[in-house]
């Protein structure tokens, strides 16, 4: 039998663009249909459901089209869908001069249509999220060598502050500049679950605080054991960051109870936002 031309190749391609084309539309019609439910004038975007649409996509995946690919649609796609829902969503990065891979790491998980705004310090940036409760922010994710620790901010309890509630990479990208670094998403929303998360509790405590110490109040109060915790000191006030599995409240009452089991003085616990655990999916 004679080889298929290129013609009929190309034919079956055209085909496949129309079908995939008219999926994406209707897709479309039924982000329309979502969007009516949610609040009108709120912040549309829901990382927990993109989590889980995501490694739906990245688990069933299997072929020779990289799966990095694969990401990239499916994030543009639905950074477009919430666009449609919050037309004046934007992003605030974090991307000193040295550190350009988080500008990177923001366009491969919110596409190339959503406005992006540079920031110096994740303290700017937090002040863009205050802002506007239709900005997100991308900072860096602590680690304790950091000078200046910015994220005991957002265990305070003014209306605007945000709850991290997206870690990136969600999958590690073949891209140069952004390897090896990590981000937390910022919103002026409560974090929502995956499936598979890491609630981030910030502890303050006038005293230094034992690793040991922290695990038995955390079995005291019915939570479950840290998966890291990280140490920062600044002005004399020790600041931990735990991560726990699950996600978290800031109403949680296991917190208060947390708070009693490490007999704090002047010192406080508070839930600061929760992300999905990242893909383990090769790119
Ligand atoms: C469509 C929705 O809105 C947004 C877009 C999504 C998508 O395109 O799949 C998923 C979550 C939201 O960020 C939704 O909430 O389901």
């Amino acid at each position: 039998m004679d080889a298929p031309s290129l013609d009929s190749l190309r034919q079956e391609i055209d085909a496949i663009d129309g079908e995939l084309h008219g999926l994406i539309q209707r897709r479309a019609a039924l982000v329309d249909r979502i969007a009516a439910s949610k609040p009108p004038g709120g912040l549309a975007l829901r990382p927990g459901r993109e989590a889980k649409v995501m490694r739906q996509r990245l688990e069933t995946h299997q072929g020779p089209f990289p799966a990095a690919a694969v990401y990239r649609m499916w994030r543009e796609m639905m950074c477009a869908f919430t666009m449609m829902q919050t037309p004046d969503i934007k992003v605030a990065i974090c991307r000193p001069h040295d550190q350009p891979g988080y500008w990177d790491l923001a366009r491969d998980h919110f596409g190339c249509q959503i406005t992006f705004v540079a920031n110096d310090t994740p303290a700017q940036v937090l002040a863009a999220v205050r802002a506007n409760p239709s900005t997100l922010g991308v900072v860096p994710v602590p680690i304790e060598a950091d000078a200046a620790p910015w994220w005991p901010l957002l265990a305070g309890r003014d209306a605007t502050l945000p709850n991290v509630v997206a870690r990136l990479p969600f999958l590690v990208m073949p891209n140069a500049r952004a390897r090896g670094i990590s981000a937390f998403v910022l919103a002026r929303m409560e974090p929502e679950e995956s499936g598979d998360d890491r609630a981030l509790i910030s502890i303050e405590s006038m005293d230094g605080l034992s690793r040991n110490r922290i695990s038995g109040a955390l079995a005291k109060a019915g939570l479950p054991a840290f998966t890291s915790v990280l140490d920062q000191v600044a002005g004399g006030v020790h600041h931990y960051l735990v991560e726990l599995p699950g996600v978290i409240a800031d109403s949680d009452k296991r917190l208060r109870e947390l708070e009693i089991a490490l007999e704090l003085k002047n010192g406080r616990v508070a839930a600061i936002g929760a992300y999905a655990v990242p893909s383990t999916a090769r790119a």
